[in-house]
């Protein structure tokens, strides 16, 4: 079992609007809700920590969720920020080399054998693992103006999701290494490929989407509504 940080601190930029994206409604309910349900209802996840932003209003304040324990914390000015708040923040049951999912709120969307499959394969590699998905359209380098400049070769090229499984001392030091040195990870992967690390890609449904702008809610809008006709 592995408990689960959920940095949940953004405030939304490229959305828009007021609410903060984790906190809009789908089905009748907070994206936030449906990130955290579709976590804590897998037997492999024990609980999760919640990264919040400095004096949020809206967190409803859930002690559990699908029967699993629900921690809050306050996150930092970045994603790696309140990532590392929230490592900092798991219950002192969880040891140093317990693995640790790290999953956006943003992805509400998470399917369960996805979760199933990091888990076990992400468990049997000796660094972790993350949720991806092979970049199958073709990718253009563009120029100042709205040219292409180059088309990018894409074999070999994923793109990075959320679920990702580490170690949890493992992960905070190779976060802490990124900061202390400057560098902006994107993602835990990149923090631990930056020590030398290889992690696992696995890959997940492309339906894992991140909601990043309106056109995304509308799309995890439908497949709610696909779920539940
Ligand atoms: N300082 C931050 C920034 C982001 N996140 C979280 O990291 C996830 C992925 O980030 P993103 O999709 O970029 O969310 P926002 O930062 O809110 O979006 P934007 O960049 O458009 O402001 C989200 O669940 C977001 O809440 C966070 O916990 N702390
Ligand atoms: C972690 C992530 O979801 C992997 O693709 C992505 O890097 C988050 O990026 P964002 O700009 O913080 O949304």
């Amino acid at each position: 079992m592995s408990w689960a940080v959920v940095p949940a601190a953004g405030r939304g930029a490229r959305f828009g609007g007021e609410v903060p994206k984790q906190y809009l409604e789908v089905a009748g309910e907070p994206l936030l809700a449906h990130t955290l349900r579709a976590l804590c209802a897998h037997p492999g996840v024990d609980g999760a920590v919640v990264v919040l932003a400095e004096g949020d209003a809206r967190w409803p304040g859930w002690a559990e969720m699908a029967g699993k324990p629900i921690l809050a914390c306050v996150g930092g000015g970045e994603r790696a920020d309140s990532v590392l708040a929230g490592l900092a923040a798991l219950p002192e049951s969880v040891r140093a080399d317990d693995f640790v999912l790290v999953h956006d709120a943003a992805r509400p969307n998470l399917h369960p054998d996805d979760l199933t499959q990091l888990l076990e394969r992400g468990r049997g590699d000796p660094v972790g693992a993350i949720l991806a998905a092979p970049v199958r359209d073709t990718l253009k380098r563009a120029g100042d103006d709205a040219g292409i400049d180059a088309t990018e070769p894409r074999e070999r090229l994923w793109r990075a999701f959320t679920p990702q499984l580490f170690r949890r001392l493992q992960l905070s030091r190779a976060l802490e290494a990124a900061r202390d040195e400057g560098v902006a990870v994107t993602d835990e992967a990149m923090a631990m490929e930056r020590l030398g690390f290889r992690p696992l890609l696995i890959e997940g449904r492309e339906d894992n989407l991140k909601v990043t702008t309106a056109a995304d809610l509308v799309l995890f809008e439908f497949l709610v509504s696909r779920k539940n006709p």
